[in-house]
């Protein structure tokens, strides 16, 4: 399926050469790495590298982390490493390597994010911050890639494909009734215009679209069908609006992938680079705590009751208020006729930030007064659940 730049169009030899390097990365390890670019200004084929030519790991101590340098993924990727105690000190935002004092030995790069991916597969970095759908896109299944945190809690968005509202596609609201529309042939094929090059024409073959071509554009892919340079797009949706806008639809099945931002490592750094697995756990273990505790309220209450035991009962009678772990609960010690007496117990639990009101309705049902409902920072389990994951991926 080839996939030309419309640019290219005016140049036979380039647009063959630009779609040979998209369908032949796919089956070479170091994926998208190479292309070979035979273009009319050029006399002699040159050979297009991205990040280091060495297949074997770089020799170097420190170990790198990439992080988004620009774009709507920048600020939010900061943001979330300074809520886990993990803040990147940059000294300007022209400068593209700044550390985390917090983990020594660690380099910082700020890249693009197309560029992270690139060189985690090209071994120029161990670590990256970047959208699924980068990694997806740029990593194209290399098994070097792997993902250590998949769901970051930002960068929601979806890759999806879109077609118009109107004219002969008014009746079609699905991949299969897509696919099966007659007007596709070999001499007419549809034609999709999408900045996702591999995982376009991959999604298209796995949905049996026989005749389809693709072109390619940077931004703003909506306007393909209007300018009637396309009959479809695939690229990214979140609220929806720039399709609305652009009478634009998505159709059934036609969502080539769910994206949010997350934490992915190079294999071969893992197990080879000395540091990268230690780091990594840490780096892991705090984003798991935060993203964990940002779910949830403490809920301190009093309650009146006979002992701790009848208080409990009463509690883990109500469906959300039963805690991580159960409630912990602990006698109010107070003076009465000179006695030391426990009439009211503190009760202390941690609640989904959603079901917080119908948590104080419960608690309130049962008998708690002075409710005192405080945010969370950190919770940090016994041990993550991703980290087993991750060792077992590394056959660890
Ligand atoms: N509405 C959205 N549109 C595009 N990307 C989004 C959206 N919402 C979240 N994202 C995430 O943000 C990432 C970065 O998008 P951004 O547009 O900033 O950079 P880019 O388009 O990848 O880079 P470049 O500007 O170099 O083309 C995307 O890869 C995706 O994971
Ligand atoms: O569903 P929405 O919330 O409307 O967001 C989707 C739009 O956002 C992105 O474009 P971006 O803003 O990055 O501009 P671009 O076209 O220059 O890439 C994406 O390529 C879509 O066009
Ligand atoms: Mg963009």
């Amino acid at each position: 399926m080839p996939v030309v730049n419309p640019f290219f169009q005016q140049c036979p030899s380039a647009s063959l050469s630009t779609f040979s390097s998209l369908s032949h990365s796919s089956s070479s390890l170091r994926v998208s790495v190479k292309f070979t670019v035979s273009c009319c200004i050029l006399e002699s084929p040159v050979t297009v590298v991205n990040g280091n030519i060495d297949q074997r790991v770089p020799d170097r101590d420190e170990i790198r982390l990439g992080l988004p340098s620009k774009g709507r993924m920048a600020s939010d990727t900061l943001d979330l490493l300074k809520d886990c105690q993990l803040s990147v000190k940059q000294v300007n935002p022209r400068q593209y390597v700044a550390a985390i004092p917090q983990l020594s030995n660690l380099e910082v790069w700020f890249q693009r994010p197309k560029d992270v991916v690139r060189k985690l597969v090209s071994g120029d970095l161990d670590l990256g911050i970047v959208g699924l759908d980068t990694v997806s896109e740029y990593g194209q299944g290399n098994e070097d890639l792997i993902l250590v945190h998949d769901a970051l809690e930002f960068g929601d968005c979806r890759l999806s494909l879109a077609i118009p509202k109107y004219g002969i596609f008014e009746n079609v609201n699905s991949m299969k009734e897509l696919a099966q529309m007659p007007q596709w042939t070999a001499e007419k094929p549809l034609r999709v215009a999408t900045g996702f090059t591999y995982l376009g024409p991959k999604f298209m073959k796995e949905n049996g679209v026989k005749h389809v071509t693709f072109s390619t554009a940077d931004g703003a892919l909506e306007a393909a069908p209007a300018m009637g340079i396309a009959e479809a797009i695939v690229d990214l949706v979140s609220s929806g609006t720039t399709l609305r806008e652009n009478n634009l639809k998505e159709i059934e099945g036609g969502v080539i992938l769910q994206s949010q931002a997350v934490l992915v490592a190079s294999r071969k750094s893992l197990t080879q680079r000395k540091g990268v697995l230690d780091i990594t756990h840490e780096i892991l273990e705090r984003l798991e705590a935060h993203l964990r505790a940002i779910g949830q309220f403490t809920v301190t209450a009093n309650m009146r009751g006979s002992s701790q035991e009848e208080v409990a009962e009463r509690i883990l009678s109500q469906t959300s208020l039963s805690g991580l772990q159960g409630p912990t609960i602990s006698p109010v010690f107070c003076k009465r006729d000179g006695r030391v007496a426990a009439d009211y117990y503190a009760i202390v639990i941690c609640v989904p930030k959603k079901l917080l009101y119908k948590s104080v309705q419960q608690l309130r049902a049962i008998g708690g007064s002075g409710v005192l409902i405080s945010p969370l920072t950190y919770i940090f389990d016994e041990e993550t659940p991703r980290w087993r994951e991750l060792l077992s991926k590394l056959g660890l």
